[in-house]
């Protein structure tokens, strides 16, 4: 397994991450256990941050909060200068809740409720990134009811395909996200915008997809969006002053993975950027980008207590941890694949190959399908790589199993960012019949 961040072995053969011993952490918060490396995940803000910047270029890098929020991530990311991406109510809440400077939040999502376009106004929400006309026309309504002004983004589909699973894939012509920018309704959203009273045009907004490793996916987008901007102005003169390119900036998980380099990918963007929005006689708009699973994937890992270890008569071996689906869909869904290791045996040699299965009541439910682990025995402490982004995010209570805790860590000291939830939390909504 890569060790990521802060992680090391110690003189007992122990997985340490922040200074902190996996088998202390274990014992104290329970498992399974999300554990977060604080000094990596703002290590990840500050590459970001200062790899975005280029002379005479405004930029600005927002944290895609879907990868992993509550209010401890929020005060994180406040203290590091990222705007807040959120795309629901619940997301927007925490935010709120944190005490997150509303003016550096962007509203998402292809489906904004009116609640949820209310609370945005009534919070005071920086930007909303419109994604329909339907949409446009419910948030000048209410703009004008509340009588708020409110900035607003188009999202919009440069048609780019991204390397990725196909469903994490999000710019296509047949998106459910944004409207193509080869579709004409762009033009009549944008004379929509730009007559309303209360909603305040900024730009565009892009987003090719997840986990991607081509940086010419980003550059083909980027170049995609400028020649897209020059035809906006040509036709209707309006000239954009956000464009905002989105995330999906992907991340090591296992062998094979290489990410692009983004202290040489985020300058060529911006220079690129630059030469083509002079060449095409615009002005250079401010700059964005969301990066979420770049920020903290490989700054989380989970821990499990191994449990029954079972030879198959089809001859597989399985390994049951006491999680699986419900705290990490990510195999099930998109056949993801992660390295572990047995936390309490890191100097052991002797491996064999077994498959990860968690304890839920479906076949599908595999955390890792191969892998060579030291020889493993039932309470033993199994740890998961690269957790931190759309895993806590994405946990279920399938089989009314119950969410992990989370632990941040740093500097030898553990602090519980979210508790463990609790078989009372679990029918803490039922009603008595
Ligand atoms: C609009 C938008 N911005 C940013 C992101 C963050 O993506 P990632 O976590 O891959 O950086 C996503 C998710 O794909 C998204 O939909
Ligand atoms: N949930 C996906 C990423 C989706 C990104 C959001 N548009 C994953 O775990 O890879």
């Amino acid at each position: 397994m890569r060790l990521f961040g802060t992680m090391k072995i110690n003189e007992v053969g122990t997985l340490e991450v922040g200074g902190c011993s996996t088998v202390a952490l274990a014992e104290e918060y329970g498992t399974p256990l999300y554990v977060m490396d604080e000094a990596l995940i703002r290590e990840n803000c500050r590459k970001y941050k200062n790899a975005f910047v280029m002379e005479g270029v405004d930029t600005q890098v927002i944290y895609a909060s879907k990868a992993f929020l509550n209010m401890a991530m929020c005060a994180l990311i406040r203290e590091e200068g990222l705007g807040l991406d959120v795309v629901s109510g619940g997301e927007l809440f925490t935010a709120m809740k944190a005490g997150f400077p509303m003016n550096s939040v962007y509203f998402h999502g292809n489906n904004k409720t009116e609640d949820e376009l209310v609370m945005a106004l009534e919070y005071g929400v920086g930007t909303v990134i419109v994604d329909n006309p339907h949409e446009l026309q419910l948030l000048d309504d209410l703009a004008k009811e509340k009588k708020r002004k409110i900035n607003i983004l188009f999202r919009v589909n440069p048609g780019i395909e991204a390397h990725t699973h196909a469903f994490i894939q999000t710019a296509h012509h047949d998106s459910k996200f944004g409207e193509s920018i080869y579709d004409r309704k762009i033009y009549d959203m944008l004379a929509f915008a730009l007559a309303s009273e209360y909603l305040q045009m900024q730009g565009f907004h892009c987003h090719i997809g997840s986990q991607i490793f081509d940086e010419k996916s980003f550059y083909g987008a980027a170049k995609v969006m400028i020649a897209f901007l020059q035809q906006v102005k040509e036709v209707t003169g309006y000239e954009t002053a956000v464009l905002n390119i989105g995330g999906g900036f992907g991340v090591y998980y296992a062998d094979g993975d290489e990410p692009v380099d983004v202290e040489v990918c985020l300058p060529n963007m911006l220079e690129m950027i630059t030469m083509d929005c002079i060449e095409a006689g615009i002005r250079v708009p401010k700059v964005m980008i969301e990066p979420g699973r770049a920020i903290v994937g490989n700054a989380g890992c989970t821990l499990y207590k191994t449990g029954a270890v079972k030879d198959t008569y089809g001859g597989k071996k399985y390994v049951f941890v006491n999680g699986g689906m419900t705290d990490n869909p990510r195999t099930a869904l998109y056949d993801a694949v992660y390295e572990a290791v047995i936390a309490n045996k890191m100097k052991d040699t002797d491996k064999e190959k077994v498959t990860v299965a968690g304890k839920c009541c479906e076949s599908g439910d595999i955390l890792i399908h191969h892998i060579e682990l030291p020889k493993v025995q039932r309470g033993d402490l199994l740890c998961v790589a690269s957790t931190g982004a759309y895993n806590y995010t994405m946990a279920s209570n399938y089989n009314r199993i119950p969410k992990p805790a989370v632990v941040l860590v740093k500097d030898g000291r553990a602090r519980l960012i979210v508790k463990r939830e609790t078989y009372d939390d679990i029918i803490r909504n039922d009603l008595a019949y």
